[in-house]
């Protein structure tokens, strides 16, 4: 397998900053940030987000060292807030406890979602967050949340903008998301033996609407697979592969002081009709140090009915899903149901709710 190159003169890096500062930016700026995301979503369905005007470094690196404090504790004590006590989903899992395409992944992590009105553990993905008893680690957390969920509907208004969404059919999307069923991993990567043919975390596309990651400045961790242009994105779907293949090439998308990675999931390609495409990734972590990322995923609400929007249709020449004779136009989801789907495979199989 040849080695990845280096993503960053290859991923764009969009400033979303004329969205936050509604009195600072004018429409030409906000035009451009939404005009940027676009064409990102259209290429690469992965970029770089530049927050550095909303977080600053300290609250992030504060983040990480709270989880390494957590992952660092004797196992017992971290098994106290283990998934199989709650609802099988939210709380932490053991390295190899996730399993992707068939192999166990080189991780721990202790997964968080949004909370429900009558929690029930028995009822999968219905239970209640366990949070470590790390002092200062549920304030930070709760913090970081609530900030991910406003940036989470910035960008999705941005991208409306740039998908040429009227400001009707923008209400209609904000209406799905909301109330968003988000979910927060954060995720701790012992390093990989050099040797090791197995992953950190296997290839998959995230499922849900946008992934907001910050990741430790470790490089050469997550890949990126990128299609070569042209190809049908039907083919490559078929992957996994966890190879170098005809039809594309991974690169390593490294982290950038005061941005975070974003990444689109399947929900944005049901929206937009396959516009725009949600994107394999992979984590081979063989460094010395042990890492921590946290993602973000900003997902729809557990209720939204996730169908292929208008603006998507006009751009790609049709009319309407109805009007459309060629049926290729993406089926429909509830996107509570569709999370479920997901999560209960890994129930029957494994005993457990891994997120994606
Ligand atoms: O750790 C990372 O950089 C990526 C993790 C990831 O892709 C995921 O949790 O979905
Ligand atoms: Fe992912």
């Amino acid at each position: 397998m040849s080695a990845p190159s280096d993503a960053i003169n290859e991923l764009p890096i969009i400033d979303i900053s004329p969205y936050m500062d509604r009195d600072g930016a004018d429409d030409s700026a906000r035009l451009a940030t939404s005009e940027a995301l676009h064409d990102a979503c259209v290429n690469y369905g992965f970029f770089y987000l530049d927050i550095s005007k909303f977080i600053n470094s300290e609250e992030s690196e504060e983040l990480a060292r709270l989880a390494r404090e957590f992952f660092a504790l004797p196992q017992e004590v971290k098994d106290k807030i283990s998934i199989r006590n709650q609802d099988h989903a939210r709380g932490y899992q053991r390295l190899k406890e996730n399993v992707t395409n068939g192999k166990a992944d080189n991780h721990e992590a202790i997964d968080f979602y949004k909370s429900v009105e009558r929690p029930d553990r028995t009822r999968p993905l219905w239970g209640e967050n366990q949070w470590p008893e790390v002092p200062e680690f549920r304030p930070r957390y709760t913090q970081w949340i609530e900030k991910m969920k406003m940036l989470g509907m910035l960008v999705m208004e941005a991208m409306a903008v740039g998908l040429g969404m009227t400001t009707e059919e923008w209400d209609d999307l904000r209406n799905q998301v909301d109330d968003s069923f988000w979910v927060m991993r954060i995720i701790g990567y012992p390093p990989l033996p050099n040797d090791h043919d197995g992953f950190s975390c296997g290839a998959h596309k995230d499922y849900g609407c946008l992934t907001l990651l910050y990741a430790d400045p470790t490089r050469s961790a997550l890949q990126v697979f990128l299609r070569q242009s042209g190809d049908d994105a039907s083919e490559a779907d078929d992957l996994p592969s966890e190879q170098d293949t005809e039809q594309g090439t991974w690169i390593n998308a490294d982290p950038i002081p005061g941005c975070i990675v974003c990444n689109i999931g399947e929900m944005w390609e049901i929206w937009s009709n396959g516009l725009y495409k949600s994107t394999l990734h992979r984590v081979i972590h063989k460094s010395s140090n042990y890492r921590v990322s946290i993602p973000f995923f900003f997902e729809p609400n557990f209720a939204a009915n996730v169908a292929p929007l208008s603006a998507a249709l006009r751009i790609q020449g049709k009319d309407s899903v109805e009007g459309l004779t060629d049926g290729k136009a993406y089926s429909p989801v509830v996107y509570g149901d569709f999370l479920l789907s997901k999560v209960s495979e890994n129930f029957a199989t494994e005993g457990k709710g891994k997120y994606d």
